[in-house]
């Protein structure tokens, strides 16, 4: 089973459903503690360390992460902040044991100092830091001392929610059983720096309920990969539809292209006749139907001809488009389908009739919207207007429109209306370019003519993206994400 990631309230309800099966909370720092200073003696088996301690239990961490770090001969000093504020009465008790002398915080002493750990602020920041703080937080940032955080840097919460104007930037942040929301969303994953999760007693079982939200890896879909069998025709491997636009030709060809790299054995564009040719034209294994009324242009999904279906990808964002979508999806016997771009958009005004087609339709649908197209959709939900995080919104669009939800970024989260959702930790900024999201919504449209879930297919797209963003970095264009694929493919086969 793969780990979950958790948010604040879950991995503090985990912490006491450890306590009440016998793991003294003492005994949780005690923990934390230790693995942490193994951590930092690894990471820095030399130089001089300064442990920053704060009143919590993050806190609680730095002292006796220091007693541990002075007992393995390390030269090192510990600094409290707010010395004076009562404290609970573990990390009260790890303080009065610790084997370092206390002193005040002094920040002309971060200077002199090779690492700082910051066990200021853990978990349990919730309103915003001090102006004295935040001073304090920007001298440490702006000195030569290597950061490593305890828990996270401070100045985000656990569910990456900042409430510091400049959060600390650490080189290594050591957290604890699970990675917490902050660890995984953009921005506050970037504020980590590498991040090493460290066991500390507790276990699955003591979340609950689970929390059904994972790192997007391998693991989550390897098994259900389509491999393709030796007795299988091409029409065995899977038939995708993508419907072509007349103005953005381009759009629909690159997912297309995607489609069948992605291994759908037969790819079809369909596009309004008068511009055929142009299509026509420029494909050779990607076949081209043209239709001339928008009645056969829904027709085409009516059949079971195609296992999966792709609309958006260069369609204008105008009714027609919307009725394209509507007359489609309501009487389609095509079991899977992708609706991205401008088949989003086009219901800008009325995103409620789409969500009624998905609920009415027996067809499995993914929205892949990026968080503008998201904002249309789901203007209560959108980034600015709403504080949840962004798997909560993702997770509360996906029960709301039936569909599975993949909401892009550099932390692209998928969520399934069934409440699982998955975040893509590991992407390339240069994969933000024109042509990339037709790329990615052309690979899962290849997966799930191939009969994958939706859920893994989203997935596997996903990461199978964000691979082909890495491995090409710089100069990257959206064609090159086709052409890598089946350098992906085969990356993926090592694996198994
Ligand atoms: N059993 C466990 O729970 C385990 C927990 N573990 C560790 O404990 C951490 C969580 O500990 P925690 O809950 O004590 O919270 P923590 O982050 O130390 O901060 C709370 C203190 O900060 C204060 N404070 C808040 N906001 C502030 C602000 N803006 N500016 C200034 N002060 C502010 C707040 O004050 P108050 O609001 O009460 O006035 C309170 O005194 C967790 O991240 C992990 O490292 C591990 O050992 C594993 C087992
Ligand atoms: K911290």
């Amino acid at each position: 089973m793969m780990d979950s990631i958790l948010d604040t309230e879950q991995m503090y309800a985990a912490d006491r459903a450890a306590i009440a099966r016998g793991i003294s909370a003492y005994s949780l720092i005690d923990r934390a503690g230790v693995a942490a200073a193994e951590q930092i003696h690894v990471r820095w088996p030399t130089g001089k360390i300064l442990v920053l301690c704060g009143p919590g239990n993050n806190g609680g961490d730095g002292y006796r992460l220091a007693s541990q770090l002075h007992c393995w001969g390390r030269a090192v000093r510990v600094m409290e902040y707010a010395p004076q504020r009562a404290r609970s009465a573990e990390a009260q008790a790890h303080r009065e044991q610790c084997l370092v002398a206390l002193e005040p915080l002094d920040e002309t002493a971060f200077e002199a100092a090779d690492i700082v750990v910051d066990a200021l602020l853990g978990m349990g920041l919730q309103r915003p830091l001090s102006a004295a703080l935040q001073t304090v937080l920007q001298s440490l940032q702006a000195s030569s001392a290597s950061i490593c955080a305890i828990d996270v840097p401070t100045g985000i919460d656990g569910n990456g929610r900042c409430w510091a104007e400049a959060p600390l930037q650490a080189a290594l942040t050591i957290t604890f059983f699970r990675k917490k929301l902050a660890h995984v969303l953009a921005p506050s994953r970037f504020l980590c720096g590498e991040i090493k999760v460290v066991d500390i007693g507790l276990c699955e079982e003591d979340v609950t309920p689970p929390s059904y939200l994972y790192e997007n890896q391998p693991a989550l879909w390897q098994s259900a990969i389509p491999w393709p069998q030796p007795l299988q025709h091409k029409y065995q491997r899977g038939a995708a539809l993508v419907y072509g636009g007349s103005e953005m030709t381009g759009a629909a060809r690159l997912s297309a292209l995607a489609c069948a790299r992605a291994g759908a054995g037969a790819t079809t564009i369909a596009c309004a006749s008068d511009v055929w040719a142009i299509y026509a034209q420029s494909m050779q294994s990607v076949m081209v139907k043209r239709w001339h009324s928008l009645s056969q242009a829904a027709a085409l999904s009516h059949s079971s001809t195609y296992q999966a279906v792709l609309i958006g990808p260069g369609l204008a964002p105008e009714p027609s488009t919307q009725e394209l979508v509507m007359r489609s999806l309501l009487q389609t016997q095509v079991s899977s389908w992708v609706v991205d771009a401008g088949a989003l958009t086009a219901f800008a005004s009325q995103p409620e009739s789409l969500f009624e087609g998905i609920h009415t339709s027996a067809a499995q649908v993914i929205l892949t919207p990026h968080e503008g197209e998201f904002a249309r959709l789901f203007p209560d939900l959108a980034l600015h207007s709403n504080q949840k995080n962004k798997v909560e919104r993702a997770r509360q669009a996906a029960a709301r429109s039936g569909a599975i939800v993949l909401l892009k970024g550099s932390d692209t989260v998928v969520a399934s209306p069934d409440g699982r959702a998955a975040v893509q930790t590991q992407s390339s900024p240069y994969l933000a370019s024109a042509g990339s999201g037709d790329v990615l919504a052309g690979m899962m449209t290849g997966l799930l003519a191939q009969g994958m879930s939706p859920w893994l297919a989203a997935n596997m797209a996903v990461w199978m993206h964000s691979q082909a963003g890495l491995i090409l970095g710089a100069g990257l264009i959206a064609e090159d994400l086709v052409q890598s694929i089946p350098t992906i493919w085969q990356q993926i086969g090592r694996m198994n």
